[in-house]
């Protein structure tokens, strides 16, 4: 399917679009800020992901004929053309030119953090909006979601099984891509393997030994067809049973220079039947055989079975890595922060809501990482405008009334750097090799009781005091302010 197109877009995008190019606002300059309010899984941290994607996808912005073809066919609510050719003409002629200053993807983030911040023409910058949301939110909730399972298997690899159960072929793809910016070595998904360079991976399944009229036939025949992939598939019958089989076409396998990978478990009890599958391979001369595991397994279970003794060592993971399991989406928003009057002058702009987690942060934000003795203490989202000052103290962003001084000592980092400038692309294009370890490393300057699966301690990140009192003045303006 395409997707590199600016028609992978809600309409609402376009109506305003065409509103702001009649009203002449389009090309006033403008701010916008994507930002998630809550973290996944109920965890402790998220992984940034999809910025690569975003990347190409803006460097494809363009409204070429067929698309302006298609728009001039919708009708509005009265059966004429929704779009003046006016406007149309417009968007065919129009270039993108934002600037785009985005955190990199493998960082730790947190909620209301801007993970991209958008500066440009208004019509530009909101015309972006859903294509955004959509790559960012999928793969940083895939990217967070692989990070927790790989933590969970403490560092033994971690296969990505999931393209059959994913959302979809292009869902497919991208959640093999977050899954590796997480932390898993491979794919079984041969297409995201072409397209982003992710090893690929795989054992057989049960038809194949089903295919034959014995188990031992077919782990013999799979042997001499692939004698360098040999992970038998123990569970179609009998698994211990099966796993004897293994071994006896093991040594088979041996005698001819070759060595057996591992075995697979796909059901019944895994902490028993790792255990048991074990000890066979041992006492049968094969302790460097791999025990990979597979059925519907999550953090959670992987964990329960580390506790229970599993012998498992190699994790193989699918439907609830690819589609987020309990969590079907992270709920990215795209907030306008501020917009630029004739004189040059920045007018901040804030939502409103009743749930005070809900109000949008005003402004032109960076966001500034403290880090003490290795470990990072705390997370503060400024106003690029008025800076931030040291010391700097934050504010949690539910409830002003808790704050939190950063250490003197510390030293710190801006994380949202330069992608785009007027819309050329100047940014850094790390290897997905390159992302993965950078996740690698930022999970490590977490304190344990921040990474930790269940029940973890927050993250101190909220806004820098400043931009609160700001933020907390406007809201009382706009209170008082008559809007409606
Ligand atoms: N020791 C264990 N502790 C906790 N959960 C386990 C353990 N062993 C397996 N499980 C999980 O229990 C669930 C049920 O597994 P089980 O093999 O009994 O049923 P199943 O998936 O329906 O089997 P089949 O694939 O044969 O249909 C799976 O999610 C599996 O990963
Ligand atoms: O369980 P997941 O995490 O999604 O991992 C992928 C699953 O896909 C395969 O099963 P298959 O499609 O053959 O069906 P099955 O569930 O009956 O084994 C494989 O044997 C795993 O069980
Ligand atoms: O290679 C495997 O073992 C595999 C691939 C996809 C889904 N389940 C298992």
């Amino acid at each position: 399917m395409k997707t590199d197109t600016p028609l992978l877009t809600d309409l609402y995008q376009l109506t305003m679009a065409a509103g702001y190019w009649k009203c002449g606002k389009a090309e006033q300059e403008a701010v916008f800020h994507l930002f998630f309010r809550k973290l996944p899984f109920a965890g402790g941290y998220a992984i940034a992901a999809g910025l690569g994607d975003v990347v190409k996808w803006l460097q494809g912005f363009r409204f070429a004929r067929a698309e302006l073809e298609y728009l001039a066919t919708i009708p509005g609510r009265d059966g004429k053309p929704l779009f003046e050719p006016g406007f149309l003409d417009y968007l065919g002629a129009m270039k993108w030119q934002c600037d785009v200053t985005a955190i990199p993807e493998g960082t730790v983030v947190f909620p209301h953090e801007p993970l991209l911040r958008i500066q440009g023409p208004l019509i530009q910058a909101q015309l972006v909006e859903t294509a955004l949301l959509n790559i960012i939110n999928f793969q940083t909730l895939i990217a967070t979601k692989a990070a927790r399972v790989c933590q969970a298997a403490q560092g033994e690899p971690v296969l990505e099984f999931g393209l059959r159960r994913a959302q979809g072929p292009d869902g497919a793809v991208m959640a093999s891509r977050a899954a590796f910016i997480g932390g898993c070595a491979s794919t079984s998904n041969v297409l995201a393997g072409m397209t982003h360079g992710i090893p690929v991976r795989g054992t057989h399944a049960h038809s194949w030994v089903m295919s034959f009229d014995t188990e031992l036939e077919a782990f013999a025949t799979y042997a001499e067809a692939m004698p360098n992939n040999c992970v038998f598939l123990v569970d179609t019958y009998d698994t211990v049973e099966g796993v004897r089989h293994a071994v006896e076409i093991g040594h088979r396998l041996r005698a001819q220079g070759h060595e057996l990978a591992g075995i697979r478990l796909d059901s019944g009890d895994l902490a028993w039947l790792s255990t048991e599958a074990r000890r066979i391979l041992d006492e049968g001369g094969f302790p460097q055989a791999n025990i990979v595991a597979s059925n519907d397994l999550d953090e959670h279970l992987i964990e329960s079975l580390k506790h229970q003794g599993a012998a498992i060592n190699v994790w193989g993971v699918g439907t609830k890595l690819v589609t987020g399991g309990e969590q079907a989406a992270l709920g990215g928003v795209y907030k306008l922060g501020a917009i630029r009057h004739e004189n040059g002058e920045w007018e901040p702009k804030i939502k409103l809501s009743e749930q005070a987690v809900k109000v949008s942060n005003p402004g032109i934000q960076q966001v500034r990482r403290f880090t003490l003795n290795g470990e990072f203490r705390g997370d503060a989202i400024y106003d690029q405008e008025t800076g931030c000052p040291a010391p700097t103290e934050i504010m949690h962003p539910a409830d002003p009334q808790r704050s939190k001084i950063m250490p003197e000592a510390a030293t710190h980092e801006d994380l949202l750097q330069p992608v785009f400038q007027r819309g050329q692309f100047v940014g850094e294009q790390p290897t997905l090799q390159e992302i993965q370890a950078r996740t690698r490393h930022q999970l490590q300057h977490l304190h344990a009781t921040v990474r930790r699966l269940q029940h973890p301690h927050e993250y101190p990140a909220g806004v820098e005091g400043s931009l609160a009192q700001k933020k907390l003045a406007m809201m009382a303006k706009a209170k008082s302010t008559p809007r409606l």
